[in-house]
């Protein structure tokens, strides 16, 4: 039987530092850590999201706030209520939940957060850091992706990674965290031919194509270790809603570790949301030491640490 890897526990782990460093930080005299989001229209999937986050927040100690804008909102106004943040001395953090609405420019709003409170890692600044290996905020899922390897791998040194999925919020940051640990890292996507072929020979996937249950049994060599971030909604038999990933997890179970949907990748992204947001809250109060803490991921201290005390 494969390991199911525990990312409701490793998350909650991670947890208890941020809420040890948020606590630290006031008993120094240094401001709270506050988080915005921001959400424009409405999008179920994305109001569950957004209200973890939220919740996540007063788990600990990091003051949030929220900006609910109309789907019509204009792309004027939402870069003006951005600009504010900006300047905000007691916002750290600004999270802008996508997709956007179509009448917005998401790449332009993007790049109107200050990479100092870009706590996704989404800026290109933040970006250009992470693709050449000098710090910065990396982005929450592929931050978490690298953390929940790190419970099961101890030496990246030379592994076969493959990556599926070239999206910038987790295929092409993953395939660069996976680099600077020294793996051998294959980028493919749904048109990759021969991609079960390449797979096979991987000894770490992760599964990212969002295109449910696309890796089968027969993809996974034995002792491989799987990532899985992909998550749909499907119906199931029984009328109601579930939630399947990209790996057809009841067949690879001759794999050496896998990680559930939901309980895997889900609850670490929003994990290393409050973990960045605490290294941006540090960081913009003159403490740089908090960056470097995750320049060098993944660190293997910092996985263990996280592992052994869930
Ligand atoms: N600017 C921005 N940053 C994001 O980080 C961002 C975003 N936009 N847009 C949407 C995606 C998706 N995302 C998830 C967060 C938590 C879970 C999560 O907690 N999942 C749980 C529960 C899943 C459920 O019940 O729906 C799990 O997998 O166990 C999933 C997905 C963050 N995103």
């Amino acid at each position: 039987m494969a390991e199911k890897i525990d990312g409701r526990a490793i998350a909650r782990a991670l947890d208890e530092k941020t809420k040890a460093q948020v606590d630290e930080m006031v008993a120094a005299g240094m401001k709270r850590p506050g988080l915005t989001v921001i959400l424009v229209g409405e999008d179920g999937a994305s109001e569950v999201y957004v209200r973890r986050k939220i919740k996540a927040c007063e788990k600990v100690g990091i003051n949030s706030s929220e900006h609910r804008l109309p789907a019509d909102t204009s792309q004027e106004d939402l870069l003006a209520l951005i600009e504010k943040l900006n300047k905000d001395p007691e916002v750290h953090g600004i999270l802008c939940q996508v997709p956007l609405p179509d009448h917005i420019d998401t790449r332009l709003v993007l790049r109107s957060i200050s990479p100092d409170k870009d706590v996704d890692g989404f800026h290109p600044v933040n970006v250009g850091r992470l693709s050449t290996g000098t710090g910065g905020i990396v982005p929450c899922t592929p931050l978490g992706v690298m953390i929940l390897l790190g419970s099961v791998i101890d030496d990246f040194k030379g592994l076969d990674a493959v990556v599926i999925g070239k999206s910038n919020i987790v295929g092409k940051p993953v395939a660069n965290l996976l680099l600077d640990a020294e793996c051998t890292v294959t980028v493919t996507h749904i048109y990759t031919e021969n991609l079960p072929e390449i797979a096979r020979k991987a000894d770490i996937i992760v599964a990212a194509a969002g295109a449910p249950e696309l890796v089968k049994g027969s993809w996974v060599k034995p002792g491989a270790v799987l990532i899985d971030v992909g998550i749909t909604r499907i119906k199931g038999e029984d009328g109601k809603e579930k939630l399947v990933g990209d790996i057809a997890f009841d067949e690879v179970q001759h794999a050496k570790a896998v990680t559930p949907v939901p309980g895997g990748v889900g609850p670490m992204t929003i994990a290393c949301l409050l973990a960045n947001t605490v290294q941006a809250a540090r960081a913009l109060q003159g403490d740089n030491s908090a960056s470097s803490d995750y320049a060098d991921v993944p660190s293997r201290s910092m996985f263990t640490e996280a592992a052994a005390s869930s």
